[in-house]
């Protein structure tokens, strides 16, 4: 793999979390600059600067992650810097190839990148998309990102919206399973820290058992619900008229519109 540096514009919760992750992966920290206006340190010698550079980024892989509404004040500022050997990468939720191809007329490549914050600990989830997956600097980003956990090229880009979603939010939304899980527990009288620590437990252990094995959670689940058991009256809840399918389909679907508003926020 090329050692381009990569330029980190934008440096808050997510590509703080996908910087942890390639220092886990042993990425040389001296690969790495930061741009962000606070000019807060990260911490393990990585360079921070709180202006972009005055001259230009030549052959490096430029990560965006500011707010995706901040694009149109920030993109005019980076244009001169950004020429036909960049490679930018945009992590913003929403923000179509076609909108990120305007803002940087004079890029290379540019690739649209998914990540959630499990990538912290090299467990998370990035979904890619490229103007031209088999063009310059494609497979170094592809490399890049699957140092952080799963790696997925999404083919079409009408699907990125729903990947957003799904792997995106993800985390927050099986952190709120946990948090209800470890309430329920607690509401029915166990000690509310012992019920947090064993709902993440178990949601670890089931995230672990489904990710090794070939069958589907559904075989798994009913693998747990004995017949005539207790499980399978909790389930009967769950799927009483698709009660969870529904519930999750239309956060999905809550989510997946709001990432359409803002590419279309970003177009204009
Ligand atoms: N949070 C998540 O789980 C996920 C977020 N995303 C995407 O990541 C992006 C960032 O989200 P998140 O990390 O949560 O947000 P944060 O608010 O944590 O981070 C925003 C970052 O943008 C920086 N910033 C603000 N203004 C500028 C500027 N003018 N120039 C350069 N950098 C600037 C901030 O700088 P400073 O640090 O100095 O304040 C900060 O580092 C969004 O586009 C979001 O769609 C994608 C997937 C998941
Ligand atoms: O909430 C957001 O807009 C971003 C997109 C995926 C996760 N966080």
């Amino acid at each position: 793999m090329s050692e381009l540096p990569i330029w980190l514009i934008g440096c808050g919760n997510m590509a703080g979390a996908m910087l942890a992750g390639w220092l886990v992966a042993d990425e040389p920290t001296d690969r790495f600059r930061i741009v962000r206006p606070s000019g807060v340190p990260f911490g393990s010698g990585i360079s921070v600067q709180s202006h972009l550079p005055q001259s230009g980024f030549g052959e490096a892989i430029v990560q965006i992650g500011f707010k995706p509404h901040m694009l149109a004040d920030i993109a005019p500022d980076m244009r001169s810097l950004v020429g036909p050997e960049t490679c930018i990468v945009s992590i913003l939720a929403g923000v179509e190839l076609a909108t990120l191809r305007e803002a940087f007329p004079d890029a290379g490549q540019i690739v649209r990148a998914m990540p959630n914050t499990p990538v912290a600990l090299g467990k998370g989830v990035v979904g890619l998309i490229a103007e031209d997956e088999q063009g310059e600097h494609a497979a170094d980003v592809a490399t890049l990102m699957a140092k952080l956990g799963l790696a997925e090229w999404i083919a079409d880009e009408r699907l990125f919206d729903v990947v957003t979603a799904l792997s995106g939010s993800g985390p927050a939304f099986v952190f709120r399973f946990m948090d209800a899980l470890a309430r329920g527990g607690e509401a029915l009288g166990l000690d509310p820290a012992q019920a947090l620590r064993m709902a993440v437990e178990t949601v670890r252990g089931a995230a672990e058992l489904a990710g090794q094995s070939d069958e589907r959670p559904a075989t798994l689940a009913d693998r747990v619900a004995s017949p005539g058991g207790s499980t399978r009256k909790g389930l009967d809840i769950l799927d009483d008229d698709e009660a969870l399918a529904k519930l999750v389909h239309a956060t999905l679907e809550a989510a997946t519109s709001r990432n359409r508003e803002m590419a279309e926020e970003a177009r204009r």
